[in-house]
């Protein structure tokens, strides 16, 4: 008895410990301090209160969010550099320097090239214009999503995010420099297959598997914009990597041929890395290569054409004239085509969201302020969605009077769908398009009469109606619903008449480089009749026509046909006329019919030639053939064709259309052999 209230009095070891601790738990509140026991438990314990205090602030000034992370939430540390920040952090980091005042990191407005420091407004504000809301949402889903991945790994080979390879088990490091220890890590020497070394552990391409991790020398960027490297001689697509730098990625597919992986560390880093200034870059799927100077992006578009022709035509060794590039890459496109949707808003009505499709998704991602976008063009789609907004128009998407797309069975799909704008950056004329599920808008005259006051630069409104669930932004019916259906521009000496569907370059800039390029490269006397194949308005034949004896352009879509006619008339081109159809199913006919063009041009969609106009061409054997494409694995396929038919490459003329972006123009000449 006594002995058991000896027990109830007396405190044990243990308990004596936890008294302390509690007593110290309770001096110590009111003072922030951690608990001396929980101090002394981790490394650096000894430190000195302020060099304590100095570590929390570091650490705290680290976080990229001032939101606490959520608890199982892994953080990736950022170096100073931040690139091993994924772009959803980036974006989260960049949010909240500027809520705090921070000035907006590397503005260059005015500068040529965005140097390494990227670019900011060239306005003074942020891009997102306050709006950023819904681009925060998704990447904060993002984030979510990469720390469920990271917990999902299969035991074994699974790694937490930031531990890189050497958190494998030894046996399953794929390319380890843990594996022996002072060696050259094995996968820097992975892009050029070389005798293995036999002191490596190695792991065979074909036994890697999604959740492993592997350390890849970037090679070159490919045509989507992803690095390439090579793991083992088998293709690796890493997105956010760039030549010449060392990665370590998590794999995410694993295919015959090739692997896709994740970006996870970077070991070596390109010069060439510079810091994305839109904030959605990486979400959005505008843009792909925003992280590479511009320099840096003109020399891996031309490797892009290089890969391209030695791949498809065996051309190792061809001679590719420097790429044509902007002086300011920034601010180039002069329309935007986004998807809208409404969406609530906690505390208020609802907001309207305008943007692309986030990559490899139907959300939506907000691109208010898109730094390629003319300023212009970027101002129209604010007072579009506001005006959209005020009136209460249905929309497609996320609105429940019309039915929800994203929502089986909802009911029928009736609404606007996309806003097209399109700013003519010579005659200050703005076109806008509401391309609806059916032509049945309420308050029709309330939108014009508002839509008017709001952009008094608008001198065409229309409506485009497309019901069918596609890809494609145009249905085929358009009608007028206020002023001319059609916009003026002006391209040098020319003056075009644009219809709402109808296909007009998206550079200006550039675009006059590219017709002068195929001008000079056309080498016409005057006495030439041209073919100007997929020609949209006419643009490039009216641009050749004093220099032939005939045009005759061919385009598929009618209202360009029309304007490319009326564009004759109004520049006087009377040897050029515009018919409409098929390239393919046009020139077998004219061919049939005698015609004997000396110069093709060809300015084909991505997708390339048609067999059956490659096969007229080499029927009909023009002197010259001038490929003018987008897409060069389609181009050099078709080239393939050309070459194998008796044609030989003259000349590749490269040129940025599409700063930021991974897509390249080219200008190439073929001839006749001899
Ligand atoms: C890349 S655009 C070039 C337009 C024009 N050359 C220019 O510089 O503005 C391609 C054009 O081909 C048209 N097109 C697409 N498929 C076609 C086909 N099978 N036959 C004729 N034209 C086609 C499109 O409507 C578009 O106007």
């Amino acid at each position: 008895m006594s002995e058991q209230k000896d027990k109830s009095t007396t405190p044990s070891r243990k308990e004596r410990k936890l008294q302390t601790a509690k007593e110290e738990k309770k001096k110590n509140r009111g003072s922030g301090k951690k608990p001396a026991a929980k101090r002394s438990s981790k490394p650096g314990a000894g430190k000195s209160e302020s060099n304590q205090g100095a570590a929390a602030r570091i650490a705290d000034k680290k976080k990229p969010s001032r939101r606490p992370a959520s608890s199982g939430e892994k953080r990736r540390p950022a170096t100073a550099g931040g690139e091993r920040l994924s772009p959803a952090e980036r974006y989260e980091q960049r949010q909240s320097e500027r809520t705090a005042g921070a000035p907006v990191t590397g503005s260059t407005s005015g500068k040529p090239y965005a140097g390494d420091k990227g670019r900011g407004p060239t306005s003074g504000q942020p891009y997102a214009g306050g709006k950023v809301k819904t681009a925060r949402e998704t990447a904060e889903r993002d984030r979510a999503r990469t720390a469920a991945n990271a917990g999902g790994r299969k035991p074994g080979t699974a790694v937490p995010a930031g531990t890189g390879v050497q958190g494998l088990p030894k046996a399953a490091r794929p390319h380890s420099e843990a594996a022996v220890p002072g060696k050259k890590p094995q996968a820097e020497l992975s892009g050029a297959p070389k005798r293995p070394d036999p002191t490596v552990p190695t792991v065979e391409a074909e036994q890697i598997k999604a959740g492993d991790r592997i350390v890849v020398t970037i090679k070159r960027i490919g045509i989507n914009g992803e690095g390439v490297g090579y793991y083992r001689r088998k293709a690796v697509f890493i997105d956010g990597a760039i030549t010449n730098e060392v990665v370590k990625a998590e794999v995410i597919e694993t295919q015959e041929k090739f692997m896709k992986a994740k970006l996870m560390e970077i070991e070596k880093k390109s010069p060439d890395r510079v810091e994305p200034p839109c904030p959605v870059f990486g979400i959005c799927g505008g843009c792909q290569i925003q992280h590479i100077s511009y320099p840096g992006q003109l020399r891996a578009k031309t490797e892009i054409v290089r890969e391209a022709f030695s791949r498809y035509t065996g051309l190792n060794d061809l001679k590719i004239k420097p790429m044509l590039g902007m002086d300011r890459p920034w601010d180039y496109r002069n329309k935007a085509q986004l998807q809208v949707e409404r969406r609530d808003v906690k505390g208020s009505k609802s907001e309207i969201v305008a943007g692309l499709y986030e990559i490899g998704s139907h959300e939506i991602v907000d691109i208010s302020g898109c730094p390629i976008q003319h300023p212009q063009v970027n101002r129209a789609i604010e007072r579009v969605k506001a005006v959209l907004g005020e009136l209460n128009i249905p929309l497609s998407k996320g609105d429940s009077r019309g039915g929800r797309s994203d929502i089986k069975d909802s009911g029928p799909r009736k609404g606007v769908r996309t806003i097209v704008v399109r700013y003519g950056f010579q005659s200050e004329q703005l076109q806008v398009t509401l391309v609806t599920e059916n032509a049945d808008i309420p308050r029709q005259e309330e939108l014009i009469e508002r839509l008017r006051l709001e952009l008094p630069e608008m001198t065409g409104l229309s409506l485009n109606v497309n019901p069918l669930k596609t890809s494609l932004i145009f249905g085929e019916r358009t009608t007028s619903l206020w002023g001319s259906e059609a916009m003026k521009e002006s391209l040098g000496d020319l003056e075009f008449e644009l219809s709402p569907r109808a296909f007009f370059q998206l550079n200006p800039e550039q675009t006059t480089k590219l017709y002068e390029t195929i001008r000079v490269a056309a080498a016409l006397t005057g006495k030439e009749t041209v073919v100007d194949a997929y020609c949209g308005t006419g643009t490039i034949g009216l641009w050749l026509a004093p220099y032939a004896a005939e045009v005759r352009g061919i385009e598929i879509i009618p209202e360009a046909v029309e304007d490319a006619t009326r564009n004759a008339a109004l520049n006087g081109r009377d040897n050029a006329q515009f018919f409409e159809g098929e390239a393919e199913d046009l020139l077998p006919r004219w061919a049939k019919a005698g015609l004997s063009p000396d110069v093709i041009v060809a300015d084909p969609p991505r997708t390339g030639l048609d067999r059956k106009f490659l096969e007229t061409v080499l029927r009909t054997k023009p002197q010259k053939f001038v490929y003018v494409s987008c897409n060069p694995s389609t181009l050099a396929k078709d080239c393939k064709v050309l070459l194998d038919g008796g044609y030989e490459i003259q000349s590749v003329q490269p040129l940025d259309m599409f700063p930021q972006t991974s897509h390249v123009e080219c200008v190439t000449v073929l001839v006749k052999n001899s």
